[in-house]
């Protein structure tokens, strides 16, 4: 380079989209932590938003309820891939967003129109304001929010695979049941009229049912660092 300029590597989005239980999380914040990128968890703010609404007392089953006040909380998300923080009207709704209830409750807050355009303006400034690059995840990512993302991924693993992960995490919980939630909640999130949960048609798909977390880790590291040299 001339005049003695330092080369830094160039800021990178990366989309990371799937189904549930797929490893989007997981992978995505050991990627950009390992990469030194941001991080956005997208499924937390259409968690953060149910949460507002159940909070509220909105009606779940009134879509044009859900769409007349879409606007009104304010979401924060902090995104370092070491801490990530999510906030509603101030209050750090991390542990309150995890609940059965907001999980039971999400895919149909999130299916209107008017919730999704308010959270897909918020992803996208947040994604431009990041210095260094950064990875979005949840289900649009590749597809709506950013398209012109320069890598995208879609983590798919059997309905078996990502029972059995759950279950792990869910105490109590058996499989069978976790399994049948998973479908049911996928199938409402690909089955939305706007923005549905999709792989796009350029994104590179990574099957992770007989893989580590470590491997698939790997796997999209490589994937950006390819994609960094021009590969
Ligand atoms: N390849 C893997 N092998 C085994 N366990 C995994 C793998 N990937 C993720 N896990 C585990 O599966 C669980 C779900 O992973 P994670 O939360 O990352 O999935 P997700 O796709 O983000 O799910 P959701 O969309 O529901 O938030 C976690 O306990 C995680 O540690
Ligand atoms: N880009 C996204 C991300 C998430 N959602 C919805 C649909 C999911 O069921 C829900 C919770 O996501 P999770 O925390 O399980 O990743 O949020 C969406 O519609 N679009």
């Amino acid at each position: 380079m001339e005049n003695g300029a330092v080369r830094t590597a160039q800021p990178v989005i990366v989309a990371i989209d799937g189904p549930s239980g797929t490893g989007k999380s997981s992978t995505s914040k050991a990627v950009a932590a390992q990469l030194g990128l941001s991080y956005l968890d997208t499924g937390a703010q259409y968690r953060a938003i149910t949460w507002w609404m159940v909070t509220n007392g909105i009606d779940i089953d009134d879509p044009s309820a859900i769409a007349a006040v879409a606007g009104k909380p304010d979401i924060v998300s902090g995104t370092d891939p070491a801490g990530p923080t999510i906030t509603v009207d101030g209050v750090d709704v991390a542990g309150p967003i995890r609940t059965q209830e907001v999980t039971s409750k999400v895919s149909a807050v999130s299916a209107v129109p008017e919730v999704r355009a308010r959270i897909t303006e918020l992803q996208r400034s947040i994604a431009s304001a990041a210095e260094n690059g950064i990875v979005v995840e949840g289900r649009d990512i590749g597809t709506t929010v950013l398209p012109d993302a320069d890598l995208k991924i879609f983590l798919t693993a059997s309905p078996e695979a990502r029972a059995a992960r759950r279950s792990g995490e869910l105490k109590g919980v058996d499989i069978h049941t976790t399994r049948e939630a998973l479908i049911k909640r996928d199938a409402a999130d690909s089955s939305r009229k706007t923005s549905p949960l999709a792989k796009a048609d350029d994104a590179v798909e990574v099957d992770t049912t007989d893989l580590t977390l470590p491997q698939v880790i790997e796997c999209v590291v490589t994937l950006v660092e390819e994609k960094r040299a021009g590969k």
